[in-house]
């Protein structure tokens, strides 16, 4: 079955159920160690996870690793441009569960990224990424501890699917002449508009498959928090790109007012519902007024389309929403993609789940760590319904790469993303009050000891997993 490669002689497989992981006392969990400041990182990841389980179950439950290859080691054993072996490809599938280093991707040529691959490879499509503060990490905000957001980002399609044609590829200029001269003059909302023949060009593909089953997972999620973070934003740039970005938003909204129509609640739809509350003789036009602030300036079609919209939500609901029933609900809103940037750092507890297409939440994910302690703090997590591959936010760093100084704590977190979604709770728990004690008493890698006030000496990265441990029991 290998060409390479022999699983442990003990453990068992996890297998998946609905969706849902089924995990045995024994796993076995395959590890790519990772490209760059993978060398540092993995060991010490290795060691904590080892040492919590350990800690925990006292050897009724452990995990058996599995050494598996990707990138630079891959090539070094499986040959020349061999990134990605077909070995590494059968023991993920076959083991349900991986955990991995960065890989990396060179700029504007040779291999196409090896994390999206297997993100494609496996459909692993939501790719979650919580961002929470650790009481004492140095962060350039005030108040980072009001920020506790996960990114849902879906991970399998938009520009990073990556069908683009360089500029002057054969085909993609075919492409270009075909759009300019048949498909664009054949559209007519598309006017005069003309793409330049030197152009590079790239599909942005957003489907509604895609799309309603990261919101879905959102949602599930969102249903198991806290009262007052059970929210969802739909992060989008539809004011631009109304039939993806657009789309998005709306194939977003009709699923939680279909599959979730119990209990979810949008946020117009709460306007709505309040106006009444606040005023019970208030007529369909008046509710429609207050929820359009540009109701005045509207024409006549579109101000009687919004009194229908109130007249529909309110004939919907307000048996099961109104009289303030929406409240315990689940707030389904939406933002524009370039405000939630601002907003997450001038109004960061309105905000819990944040669920993107895949670019945006490429960029958000990184500036949501960035406010909690930075990228050595990004945990991450890819999942799919019948595989999960757990990964930090960051890349591979090669500047800090062998000098074992790197933060690992972000690879040490998808550890815990793992065990929590193992339901090795005790394990994980263990973890993160080790991770918080280590950082409240400033024993801290130089990513957050250069900002510390006053300034600490940095430990190594293998002495920050120990510290980690030590605070275990
Ligand atoms: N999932 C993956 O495997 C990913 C892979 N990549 C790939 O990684 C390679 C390098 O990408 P690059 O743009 O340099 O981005 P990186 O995320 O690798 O690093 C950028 C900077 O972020 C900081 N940083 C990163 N990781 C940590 C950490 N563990 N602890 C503390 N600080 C950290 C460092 O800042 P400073 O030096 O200021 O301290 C580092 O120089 C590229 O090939 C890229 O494609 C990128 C993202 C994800
Ligand atoms: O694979 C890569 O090179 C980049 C991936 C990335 O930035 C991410 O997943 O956040
Ligand atoms: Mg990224």
């Amino acid at each position: 079955m290998y060409e390479k490669l022999t699983p442990p002689k003990t453990g068992e497989k996890v297998t998946f159920k609905n969706g849902e992981p089924v995990v045995p006392d024994n796993p076995i969990i395959p590890f790519i160690r990772g490209d760059g400041t993978g060398i540092d990182i993995w060991p010490a990841t290795q060691k904590v996870l080892d040492a919590a389980v350990q800690t925990a179950y006292k050897g009724k439950r452990q995990i058996s690793w599995f050494k598996v290859y990707a990138g630079d080691e891959a090539c070094d054993l499986y040959g020349t441009y061999q990134y990605l072996p077909q070995d590494t490809l059968t023991a993920i599938k076959e083991y349900g569960l991986a955990i991995k280093g960065p890989l990396t991707t060179p700029v504007g040529g040779g291999i196409r990224s090896l994390n999206v691959a297997l993100r494609q490879i496996f459909d692993l499509y939501a790719c979650v990424r919580p961002c929470r503060y650790y009481a004492g990490t140095p962060s350039p905000h005030k108040n980072p501890e009001k920020l506790d957001v996960i990114v849902y980002r879906e991970n399998t399609e938009d520009i990073y699917l990556g069908i683009e044609w360089k500029q002057g590829d054969e085909i993609g200029t075919r492409l270009i002449k075909l759009l300019n001269e048949e498909l664009i003059p054949a559209t007519p909302e598309h006017g005069k508009k003309q793409i330049p023949l030197d152009s590079g060009i790239g599909i942005k593909p957003i489907s509604k498959t895609g799309s309603q089953r990261l919101v879905r997972r959102a949602i599930k999620h969102a249903l198991t928090l806290p009262k007052q973070k059970q929210m969802v934003t739909l992060v989008h740039k539809g004011n631009i790109m109304k039939y993806t970005e657009g789309a998005f938003r709306d194939w977003g909204y009709e699923l939680a007012t279909s599959e979730f129509r119990n209990e979810c609640v949008t946020e117009r739809e709460s306007w709505i519902l309040e106006n009444k509350e606040k005023n019970p003789n208030i007529t369909l036009e008046e509710n429609a007024h207050m929820i359009d602030p540009g109701y005045d300036a509207l024409t006549p079609e579109k101000k009687a389309q919004i009194v229908k919209e109130v007249e529909t939500v309110l004939n919907a609901i307000w048996d099961t929403h109104g009289a303030g029933k929406w409240k315990d609900k689940i707030m389904v809103n939406d933002r524009i993609a370039d405000s939630i940037f601002q907003q997450i750092q001038t109004r960061p507890d309105e905000y819990s789940i944040l669920a993107t297409m895949n670019l945006n939440g490429d960029y958000l994910s990184d500036a949501a760590a960035a406010i909690v302690g930075g990228l050595g703090m990004g945990p991450g997590a890819n999942i799919g319904d019948a595989c999960a591959v757990f990964e930090a936010t960051h890349g591979t760093a090669p500047k800090h790469a062998g000098l074992d100084r790197i933060n690992p704590g972000s690879v040490i977190l998808s550890g815990v993303m793992m065990l929590e979604y193992m339901g090795w709770q005790e394990a994980a728990d263990l973890i993160k009050k080790g991770l918080g004690g280590a950082i409240a008493s400033g024993q801290v890698t130089y990513d957050l000891a250069r900002l510390m006030e006053p300034a600490v000496e940095p430990l190594k990265c293998s002495e920050f997993a120990d510290a980690i441990i030590k605070r275990f029991n």
